[in-house]
């Protein structure tokens, strides 16, 4: 998006709640020609830190001075705490033509309340990037976290399509592939792709760490498969209550459907059915395998991974070195950030699939945070 002549106004993107998924998005703009990023928290000394650690160009305590003559708004706080943004957002005179976003991992309740309220000058889509992780917080934030990723907006019969095609050109300096879905049916997928497999990977957590209060090794011995299907267990827990509770007659079926799913295997299992249990893997195996690729690049297919590092000249060497030992082929390296007063990221890249997910590995177990 270009600001066009350098005597207008910078677009004013404000965001609320500025952690992982507002931070990241506040540094894809940040810095842009024609851009003020302005943040805004409850809390005095986050405000102070959102400036510091450079993530925005302003940052206030007050709704309404940060609202006021915004071009964008991204409301990004916990899913439980949205309507209630936007109703004290409808009580604020916006720039006509002000587009209000949020980035829920629930659309369906966002986009329904919204529809009753009406903005002052503003217009509400609603918004979902499938990036994320399992830390949260402005520390946590990159500016390269939605690259690649696919970013929902869920327009209604109502949305302007001037509204629209300005918050897409937006999105896309994320890098994000735009995907338009309707806000029930978002709700309905993400339930089956991301609200279940959290509950199972904390139930499942619960009951090995049951376990392992009558036998450490439990946690001694848990390998790969175990640290693979439960890493997002670690997710934050107000962040995910929120989610489960606003879509709660979604989640309780796909529950019910996925009880269904365990009393199968526990039927052939039970049975001695060695065909039945085989045949499960297979069909699992061969969806799983279908699934689109981490794809990265036109030309060669580019598998990319990105490490936070503290402090990079002696880590850079290590991390290469170990990579080498481990036989794994690394295809680029690139620091991406190298500031004093932030950590750094490195970016790896790697033309086979395998070879980054062993690097991904390997890297998690000598303790650094890696990102996908
Ligand atoms: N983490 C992910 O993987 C992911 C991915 C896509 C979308 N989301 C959605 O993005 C939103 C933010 O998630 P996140 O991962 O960035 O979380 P986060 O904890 O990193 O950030 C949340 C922000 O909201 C603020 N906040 C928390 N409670 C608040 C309250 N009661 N009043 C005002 N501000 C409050 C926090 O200070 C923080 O700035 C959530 O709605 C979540 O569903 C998360
Ligand atoms: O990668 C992770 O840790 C995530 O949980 C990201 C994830 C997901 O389930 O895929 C989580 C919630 C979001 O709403 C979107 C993405």
């Amino acid at each position: 998006m270009s600001n066009g002549a350098s005597d207008r106004d910078p677009v004013k993107v404000v965001i609320f709640g500025v952690g992982l998924i507002g931070g990241s998005l506040a540094l894809c703009y940040k810095g842009k020609p024609g851009f003020y990023v302005v943040g805004h928290s409850v809390n005095p000394k986050s405000v102070e830190k959102y400036v510091a650690l450079g993530v925005v160009d302003y940052a206030t305590t007050s709704l309404e001075e940060a609202a006021k003559d915004a071009d964008f708004i991204f409301v990004c706080v916990p899913v439980g705490m949205l309507d209630d943004y936007m109703e004290r957002l409808s009580r604020v005179a916006l720039k006509p033509g002000c587009i209000i976003t949020d980035v829920g991992s629930t659309k369906a309740s966002v986009v329904h309340h919204a529809s009753k309220l009406s903005l002052q000058g503003g217009v509400f889509i609603g918004g979902h990037p499938m990036a994320g992780g399992e830390r949260s917080g402005v520390e946590a934030a990159s500016s390269h976290l939605f690259e690649n990723a696919y970013y929902v907006l869920t327009p209604t019969a109502d949305t302007p399509p001037d509204a629209m095609e300005r918050l897409e050109q937006l999105i896309k300096m994320t890098k994000a592939h735009i995907v338009k879905v309707d806000a029930v049916e978002h709700d309905t997928i993400v339930g089956a792709i991301s609200h279940l497999p959290h509950v199972i990977a904390a139930a499942l957590v619960n009951q090995v760490a049951a376990y392992n209060e009558a036998n450490v090794l439990y946690a001694v011995l848990a390998a790969g498969g175990f640290r693979d299907i439960t890493r997002i267990a670690s997710s934050d827990p107000i962040m995910w209550r929120d989610i489960l509770l606003n879509n709660r007659e979604v989640v309780l079926k796909l529950i019910e459907d996925w009880q269904r799913e365990m009393s199968r295997f526990a039927g052939q299992i039970a049975a001695g059915d060695g065909a039945g249990v085989a045949e499960q893997f297979r069909t699992a195996g061969e969806f799983r395998n279908s699934l689109p690729e981490r794809r990265k690049g036109v030309i060669t297919s580019i598998y990319e991974c990105y490490v936070d590092v503290p402090d990079h000249p002696g880590i850079i060497g290590q991390i290469a070195t170990e990579l080498g030992d481990a036989k794994i082929n690394l295809s680029n390296l690139q620091i991406i950030e190298s500031r004093d007063d932030v950590p750094g990221v490195l970016r790896l890249s790697f033309r086979k699939e395998e070879d980054l997910d062993k690097a991904v590995v390997l890297l998690k177990l000598m303790n650094y945070t890696v990102h996908k």
